[in-house]
């Protein structure tokens, strides 16, 4: 349901629009209230009142939904095969998560043809834009082969630009009890070969999966090949990922759920993002983050839905936004800041997550007259238009728009 981007489009009758641009509306979220918005060539070119909204080639008229930046999903792991529902139900009747499940996936998505990951990762990065996402960052991390990463890397590449090499999840079932061989081999080997296919460099920096030498000797390598650094940390026990992340200048340290106050003040001092993944948390039945704690020490907190297999099958940032107001603590200004204008800073990207003069148009409509809706109508499918580059990608609702 693509537009020709040379074309100009209105929205009208917005009830309420969020900016995140505090120089458009109230507060930091930029908030206005029967607003009107203008795209041209794929970027936001008007923010004002609904009644001097400047007319356009295609117009909607929202009546009274509220309109927010699209999601900007900064982590996710879409390239895989198979499923582990029984894992899940498993963990449900009081089995403990350990990262040791990854090898499940590891062995069902080497077996699998590329066209086969490629359509799972197709359906559910669709799945993605549906619930709002408009960016999208995709990991590897099932191959763990040269072989294997390589192809994950790429077939990732088909989907998005924000692909992340994550070279080091868990040492591979023919790597047990070599870990630092497996170091030595991404190290000298995978990240030459998959750098030019990817943009970040990630590491499971946790018990189980790779500690802190062996995660700064994979995200070193990264570096000097050219790629940016994102660490999974802290999620299943306290531990060295978080002062890593800070260490190295990663862009972000991402679940942050078992954190001392050593970590936050080191997040705080940084511009790390810390990005929680509540999903995780949910799905594998765990405490929460303290994201009042990080947040009160300001450190810049993004929400990430973490789709995998394993730990948070769900592609869905208006479920995390819930479970960040109702567990988190978090209030639904600041999950909605976190779901858009903080994934953007996850992903160090000026052009999206915010509806300012210039952003790149990419937007989305909820069936509801305000963004608090996210939070109190958990599990509805509120996302009823999605913009990318000004073009409605999607919509459920049968006014499609009407031609001036
Ligand atoms: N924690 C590490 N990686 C994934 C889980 C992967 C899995 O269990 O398959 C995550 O972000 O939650
Ligand atoms: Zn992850």
């Amino acid at each position: 349901m693509t537009s020709d981007r040379s074309q100009t489009t209105a929205l009208t009758n917005i009830g309420t629009l969020i900016t995140n641009d505090p120089t458009l509306g109230d507060g930091r979220l930029g908030i206005r209230h029967d607003a009107g918005v203008v795209f041209a060539d794929g970027v936001v070119s008007w923010v004002g009142g609904s009644a001097d909204t400047p007319s356009a080639d295609v117009g909607h008229d929202l009546g009274g939904r509220a309109v927010l930046p699209g999601f900007v999903e900064s982590h996710s792991h879409l390239v895989f095969a198979g499923d582990r529902a029984e894992e899940f139900a498993s963990r449900m009747a009081g089995e403990r998560y350990g990262a040791g499940g990854i090898r499940t996936t590891i062995e069902a998505t080497r077996r699998a043809t590329d066209e086969q990951l490629r359509a799972n990762m197709m359906r559910l990065a669709d799945e993605s834009l549906r619930s709002g996402s408009t960016t999208l960052e995709i990991k590897t991390g099932y191959g763990q082969s040269t072989e294997h990463e390589l192809r994950c890397a790429t077939i990732a590449g088909a989907a998005t630009s924000e692909v992340t090499l994550l070279a080091a999840h868990v040492p591979p079932p023919e790597y047990a009890g070599r870990v630092d061989d497996y170091v030595r081999m991404v190290v000298d080997e995978m990240i030459g070969v998959c750098a030019p296919h990817a943009k970040w460099i990630d590491v499971f920096c946790e018990r189980g999966a790779f500690d802190r030498d062996q995660a700064h000797a994979v995200l070193s390598a990264g570096i000097a090949a050219g790629l940016k650094p994102r660490v999974h940390g802290n999620q299943l026990q306290a531990g060295p990922g978080v002062q890593l992340a800070v260490e190295l200048g990663a862009a972000s340290v991402d679940h942050v759920t078992h954190v001392t106050r050593a970590d936050i003040d080191a997040l705080a001092g940084s511009s790390t993002v810390a990005t929680l993944l509540p999903g995780a948390d949910f799905s594998t039945r765990s405490t929460y983050p303290d994201a009042r704690a990080l947040l009160d020490a300001g450190v810049t907190v993004a929400l990430g839905a973490d789709c995998n297999p394993g730990t948070s099958y769900t592609t869905s940032l208006p479920f995390c936004i819930a479970i960040a107001v109702r567990d988190l603590h978090m209030t639904p200004d600041e999950a909605v800041w976190a779901a858009t204008a903080g994934g953007a800073l996850a992903l160090q990207r000026s052009d999206v997550g915010t509806l300012a003069i210039g952003s790149r148009a990419d937007a989305i409509a909820l069936a509801a007259p305000s963004h608090l809706h996210l939070a109190y109508r958990p599990g509805v499918a509120l996302v009823d238009h999605v913009w990318r580059s000004g073009d409605l990608e999607y919509t459920s609702v049968k006014d499609q728009g009407s031609q001036r």
